[in-house]
């Protein structure tokens, strides 16, 4: 059964399983990505994808949808000129539906989803960080003020790190005075050690979040240590969070492969997020810095992974550079994640990984994520306005393919 292996394999054994049925791909290989797994759908994935429980709502669950009763739900689509309805609609009635294949199949894909998926919004983070144009403090201000207004209820903020290294957010002290006053919000900010982590407090960040990599030369190039030298200086860290009585967010960087090392092996990644997990970081946000991953690769890893960590702790975060961040996120929610970061408008990369592209963007997820009848809280239209805000200070073209057709549409 999944469950079993999910708790009680030896990770070792469990990940040989999945490594045994690793192939390349002809771009893995160009890439000199070995050991980068293909997904293969084993009777117990199978199992846990279609057994009842997996339709149950996961404890704590406070959204209104009515989720699919008894794995009988119908489908309707709703066609409307709202965006925010142009999605099947999960349904109750069982006996009206018919029994149809495709409606059959639809319900195949909507088990085990979560009934509600908490949005991480870190564009003001994630993605001005990258930006070479020098965004005023005022602009980022006010795109936080505007996804606060869609509905985002996590927007990680800033970061306090070195000014040296990243001089896009060398304003984070007065970005956050600009937002805390934002009632029900929450808006974690990087800190890469103790020094940043006394500059948030004294301006005023109530949550935190310490970012370590499971590849030796990404720690070494972001944050300038070691995997084990990061650990240490984070154990400070959250200790001081804990002492203030701040939440702790944990990010693990590079969860599938690095721009350096080639491919990261599962067991790392489940490694570094353990750690940071015992250590007091209440949700381990797994982050695909150079988009590289698939549903092949991507399975293994949370798996790993979630040998150590509930799922409802962990949170995904995917890069979009090969087009694969929406295919990643499916998966990841038919195992149970109900936590995904997203970037408004695609914006973003990571200045320490060379070619990452943006985050998956928050538009496209939100469009997905409702069409799958999941609720999130986040109003489309009003986070397309947000995108759009800072498209155009940027000078470009939102990066959403959701944001461009609806505005097309709606020209
Ligand atoms: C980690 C350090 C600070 C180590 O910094 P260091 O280079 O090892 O050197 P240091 O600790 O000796 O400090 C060097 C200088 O920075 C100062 N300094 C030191 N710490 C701070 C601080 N907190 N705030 C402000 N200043 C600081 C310090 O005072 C000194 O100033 P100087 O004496 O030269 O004038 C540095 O390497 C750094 O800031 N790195 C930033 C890396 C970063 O922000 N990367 C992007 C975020 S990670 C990411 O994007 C991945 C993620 C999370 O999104 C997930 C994913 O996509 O996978």
């Amino acid at each position: 059964m999944y469950v079993i292996s999910r708790f009680s394999l030896h990770l070792g054994e469990h990940i040989q399983k999945h490594m045994d049925v690793y192939t390349m791909s002809s771009l893995e290989e160009q890439l000199h990505l070995g050991y980068v797994p293909n997904l293969s759908v084993t009777s117990n994935r199978h199992e846990r994808f279609s057994s009842p429980s997996a339709c149950m709502a996961a404890a704590g669950d406070t959204d209104t949808v009515k989720y699919c009763n008894s794995c009988n739900g119908s489908t309707q689509l709703n066609f409307n000129s709202n965006p925010n309805l142009w999605h099947p609609a999960r349904g109750n009635s069982n006996s009206s539906c018919g029994g149809g294949e495709l409606i059959d199949r639809s319900l195949e894909i909507q088990k085990g989803l979560p009934r509600f998926v908490k949005i991480v919004e870190v564009g003001p983070r994630d993605g001005l960080q990258n930006e070479k144009s020098n965004v005023p403090t005022s602009v980022k201000i006010q795109l936080i003020h505007k996804l606060v207004a869609a509905g985002l209820s996590v927007v990680e903020a800033t970061s306090f790190v070195s000014p040296k290294r990243v001089p896009q957010l060398a304003d984070a002290k007065d970005v956050l005075n600009g937002i805390v006053h934002l009632p029900n919000v929450r808006f974690p900010v990087l800190t890469p050690n103790l020094m940043g982590f006394q500059a948030a407090i004294a301006a005023g960040a109530k949550e935190i979040a310490v970012f370590a990599s499971a590849s030796e030369s990404f720690s070494k190039s972001n944050i300038n240590c070691t995997i084990e030298e990061s650990l240490v200086r984070y154990r400070d860290v959250t200790a001081a969070a804990k002492r203030h009585g701040l939440c702790i967010r944990g990010y693990v960087s590079c969860v599938i492969g690095c721009p350096v090392q080639g491919a990261i092996h599962p067991s790392k990644v489940a490694y570094v997020a353990k750690e940071l997990y015992n250590m007091g970081c209440s949700e381990i946000s797994l982050g695909d810095t150079i988009g590289i991953g698939t549903p092949g690769s991507v399975v293994p890893m949370l798996e790993a992974v979630m040998s150590f960590i509930p799922v409802d702790k962990i949170a995904v975060h995917f890069h979009d550079t090969y087009g694969q961040a929406l295919a990643n996120i499916l998966v990841s929610l038919q195992m149970g994640i109900s936590i995904v970061d997203s970037s408004v408008s695609g914006l973003g990369g990571c200045p320490y990984a060379k070619g990452a592209t943006g985050n998956v963007d928050t538009e496209d997820v939100v469009y997905m994520v409702h069409g799958l009848g999941i609720e999130t809280n986040v109003d489309l239209k009003k986070l397309i306005e947000a995108g759009d805000y800072i498209s155009k200070h940027l000078g470009r073209p939102s990066g959403s393919k959701t944001a461009t057709a609806l505005r097309k549409l709606t020209a």
